[in-house]
């Protein structure tokens, strides 16, 4: 389904994309992604497809806005119902309970249930209006880590189970990485969308790189022609040798991954290698890190195995360089 929707008031925005199956859109705080899904339900006066000009109550969207509002004083199936018309609500609202796994739970209040079950709620409330479009608004930010990738592989299994097209808007990497669909959002416009294979192998700029979580990205400026380039980085006081196609003495946002980072063993590193102190050591289940500090920088660098010294010399291979027109 496609959405194309303009927003004049609280603030600018102008959006145009695919949605297909489970899509994300990943953007900043504060870069009008509550806006968008306000617009499209039609609680925010804006033009666009589809829906346009139709009452919130005739558009057939399900809107999970975020904290799930569901009413404090209904237990969950009465908030369920709240979506629904005729005598038998209540059978049909638990129906719908039954299809998110939680018709147990029908008679417990919104403060009696998990966020995950909360959010359990809220879904079959947004299905039950059998709508012809999900809109999600952050659908992990009320979630702890360790049951958020479980809430989340339940919705995503509702989402293709139910056949209909969900927009989940969010600032988590971690939500991206799972969706069937990436779109990126920086200045108020959509700058990049693709599968998230797509959008990871070529980010479009430094801004979406940052939105995809990535570490090490930083400014600099090109010096030198094709062939004998260089990349200088005032944060770290250094200039490093780079391959790339755009022109002597422009302004660019750089990244390279912390894995390319090569650590030389101790007497060992060449004579272009660049000095750095480490600032700290990080263990997560995404692998072992060691933040160094190169100037006024930091640098992440993966730890292959073993410690490093206090103060290492490093190396940036240059094919490991990406840069993009600041
Ligand atoms: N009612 C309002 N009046 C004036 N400005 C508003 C209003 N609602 C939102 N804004 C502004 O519009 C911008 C976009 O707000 P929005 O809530 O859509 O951001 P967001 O991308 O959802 O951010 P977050 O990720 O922090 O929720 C913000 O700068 C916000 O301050």
């Amino acid at each position: 389904m496609r959405v194309d929707y303009r927003i004049e008031r609280p603030v600018a925005l102008s959006a145009s994309f695919e949605v297909e199956g489970f899509t994300v859109l990943l953007g900043a705080s504060g870069e009008g992604k509550t806006l968008l899904l306000r617009a499209i339900a039609g609680l925010l006066p804006a033009r666009g497809e589809p829906f346009d000009g139709l009452p919130p109550q005739q558009r057939a969207v399900g809107y999970l806005p975020q904290g799930h509002a569901l009413f404090p004083h209904l237990n969950a199936w009465q908030n369920v119902a709240f979506a629904l018309r005729g005598t038998d609500r209540r059978r049909q609202a638990v129906e719908w309970l039954e299809r998110v796994g939680l018709a147990a739970l029908a008679e417990r209040r919104p403060a009696q249930l998990s966020g995950g079950q909360q959010q359990r709620v809220a879904l079959a409330r947004a299905l039950a209006r059998r709508p012809q479009l999900l809109l999600l608004d952050e659908p992990t930010s009320a979630l702890d880590p360790a049951t958020r990738d479980d809430v989340l592989a339940e919705l995503i299994a509702e989402v293709h189970v139910a056949g209909i097209p969900a927009l989940a808007v969010s600032h988590d990497p971690a939500l991206a990485a799972v969706a069937d669909r990436l779109v990126l959002m920086h200045d108020r416009r959509i700058v990049q969308a693709g599968t998230p294979m797509e959008v990871h192998a070529r980010p479009a700029s430094g801004a979406v790189a940052r939105l995809l979580g990535l570490r090490n990205v930083f400014r600099g400026r090109l010096a030198g022609a094709a062939g004998a380039q260089r990349l200088l980085w005032p944060e770290a006081g250094v200039s490093l040798p780079v391959q790339t196609m755009l022109a002597d003495g422009a302004n660019v946002e750089w990244h390279v991954a912390p894995e390319a980072i090569v650590l030389h063993d101790a007497g060992m590193a060449p004579a272009t290698a660049i000095a750095g102190s480490v600032e700290l050591r990080q263990m997560s289940a995404q692998g072992r890190h060691v933040g160094l500090r190169c100037g006024q920088a930091r640098l992440w660098a993966s730890l292959p195995s073993g410690d490093v010294a206090a103060a290492v010399q490093l190396s940036l291979p240059p094919s490991a360089i990406r840069c993009w027109p600041a």
